[in-house]
């Protein structure tokens, strides 16, 4: 303190005053900055759960740890499971702490309030929303209310659009054979993206922008786009990330898919816009469109009906819509090019369902195909998301079990390791096509539809659980069944020679199917089976 004093006085002396307090206040804050990153990289658990995935400790064991989840997650997940069994433990991601969740704490917290644990703020959080600028809208809840309380009701009224793109979108992007015989080799990812990319515009938009092939590229790239911000992101210290996302500017791309949307849908929703208040002027009646832009247009606040929000909120539909139907397919269609004894029952299913439905493929007939319900859902156990069920505490909480949450922890459930789980799932190591059609035929008939696909369970999570459980749920079983029925009532489908199903590969916290796989198509025989094909 002496010295210091001496030093001011000195200072004082040599009318360096200013000058010392400039260099203490930088001082200062420099010790603040360090303090700062070293409680961030610091290993320390929002509770006192075991921490998996460090092996030892300090500042470079925590950034090893930190990349080693980005290529080994699934398996540090997978043996933290089972050694710590129905017990919670805190995993270090590729940028933040979870609490990975027990099922029976997955079946306490899923109709907790929001002020309690929240699906939004987790989402805003790890979706880094701050630097990419995804919480205004999801924020407002639009999004969810509107699809649940509109778009599984009104599927069967859009069963003819959803028919029409389904085959329109077949018939670009799968190529037809020349001759019955012929082997055609289909890119499944890029088709089966495309294909889903083309249906959902066609019930979030309508016709005719959802044909548009601009309209097309960037409801399938925009995730993509944020998602490399994303994870440029997660590889910086919090407290340099909004330094680090001003210089390397990585809102660009995803301002430049806003501006392009916003001017794709303007003159739509001006249109529109404009012919309701047209019509209300008349004293006529404005016959609405049967879409989700309509939904949306009708449910929002009076200062949202504009074009940027409602721009924002269908990127945001893409986002939450396109890649994830891509992957459940595309792991699906993969499994079932693989396992050849599965196809012929599923075709005759079909045919049996839609011949008793009088040749027409409905909500009711779909409803009805349960070997092809089975399979999708045997095709996702294990693989899609090593977490969903993302929640962040908002006030401090502690569970019946005893289990303490401060606020602000991050909470997730190991869905990929629960749907593989033996105490769940019989011989969970085998494929097996028709699993949950078989325990379906062995429970009486109120049990039955717990096995159906889109049914959620503490232990079943591909698709979320409790209050913020996937909205979209029905819609995109309803779409992957119709699509696997043109497919298979029109093709035959195998891998190339000596090629078999690819494994997936792992990259922190989802799991991919090989994108570069080929399938071969092959036109089966003779005519048309039914007059909706
Ligand atoms: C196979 C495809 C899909 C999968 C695997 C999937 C999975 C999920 C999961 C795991 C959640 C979080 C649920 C929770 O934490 O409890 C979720 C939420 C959500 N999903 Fe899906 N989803 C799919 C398709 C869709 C589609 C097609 C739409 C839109 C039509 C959609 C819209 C949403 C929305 C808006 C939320 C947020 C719900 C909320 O805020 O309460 N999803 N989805």
């Amino acid at each position: 303190m002496g010295i210091l004093i001496q030093f001011i006085d000195y200072a004082e002396d040599k009318n360096l005053y200013g000058y010392s307090l400039l260099c203490t206040t930088i001082a200062l804050l420099f010790l603040g900055l360090f303090l700062l990153w070293v409680k961030e990289w610091s290993i320390h658990s929002p509770t006192k759960l075991p921490i998996v995935g460090i092996e030892s400790q300090g500042y470079f064991a925590l950034l090893r740890a930190r990349r080693k989840f980005v290529s080994d997650g699934f398996r540090i997940v997978r043996d933290a499971y089972y050694k710590y069994r129905g017990k919670s433990f805190v995993i270090t991601t590729n940028s933040y702490y979870k609490v990975v969740l027990t099922h029976n704490q997955v079946k306490e917290l899923s109709n907790a309030p929001d002020d309690t644990v929240s699906f939004v703020h987790a989402s805003a959080e790890t979706m880094m929303a701050e630097y990419t600028g995804l919480s205004q809208f999801s924020v407002d809840k639009y999004i969810p209310d509107v699809l649940r309380a509109k778009l599984t009701q009104n599927l069967g009224s859009m069963k003819e659009a959803l028919l029409d793109e389904t085959r329109f979108a077949l018939s670009s992007e799968i190529p037809g054979s020349a001759t019955d015989d012929e082997w055609v080799p289909v890119e499944i990812f890029t088709a089966v993206h495309r294909i889903i990319a083309r249906i959902n515009g066609r019930i979030f938009i309508g016709l005719p922008l959802c044909r548009n092939e601009d309209w097309l590229t960037m409801s399938i790239t925009f995730t993509g786009v944020v998602f490399r911000a994303i994870e440029k992101l997660a590889g910086v210290p919090k407290l340099i990330r909004p330094l680090y996302s001003y210089t390397r500017n990585l809102v660009k791309d995803i301002n430049w898919h806003k501006r392009k949307a916003r001017s794709l849908l303007d003159p739509i929703i001006h249109k529109r816009l404009e012919e309701e208040s047209l019509a209300e002027e008349n004293g006529a009646v404005y016959r609405k469109h049967n879409d989700v832009l309509q939904w949306f247009t009708d449910h929002v606040m009076p200062e949202h009906r504009t074009v940027e929000a409602l721009t924002e909120m269908q990127l945001h539909l893409s986002m939450a819509s396109v890649h994830t139907t891509t992957l459940y397919f595309l792991n699906a269609i993969l499994d079932l090019a693989e396992h050849q004894e599965c196809i012929q029952p599923i075709r005759e299913e079909m045919e049996a369902v839609i011949s008793a439905n009088g040749g027409a493929l409905d909500r009711t007939a779909l409803r009805k195909m349960r070997k092809t319900d089975s399979f999708f859902r045997e095709a996702m156990r294990g693989k899609f998301a090593l977490f969903t069920f993302n929640r962040k505490v908002m006030k401090n909480l502690t569970l019946s079990d005893g289990t303490y949450f401060p606020k602000g922890t991050l909470l997730a459930a190991p869905s990929a390791m629960l749907s593989t789980d033996p105490e769940f799932v019989e011989d969970p190591e085998t494929f097996d096509g028709f699993r949950w059609y078989k325990r379906s035929l062995e429970v009486k008939d109120s049990g039955a539809e717990k096995n159906n696909w889109g049914t959620t369970a503490s232990y079943d999570l591909t698709f979320g659980h409790g209050k913020h459980a996937c909205p979209g749920r029905y819609y995109a079983t309803e779409e992957m069944k119709l699509m696997l029925t043109f497919i298979l009532l029109q093709y035959d489908i195998k891998y190339p020679e000596g090629q078999s199903r690819p494994v997936n590969f792992d990259r922190g916290e989802y799991s991919y199917p090989n994108r570069a796989q080929k399938l071969l198509f092959r036109k089966l025989p003779g005519k048309k089976k039914f007059p909706f094909l």
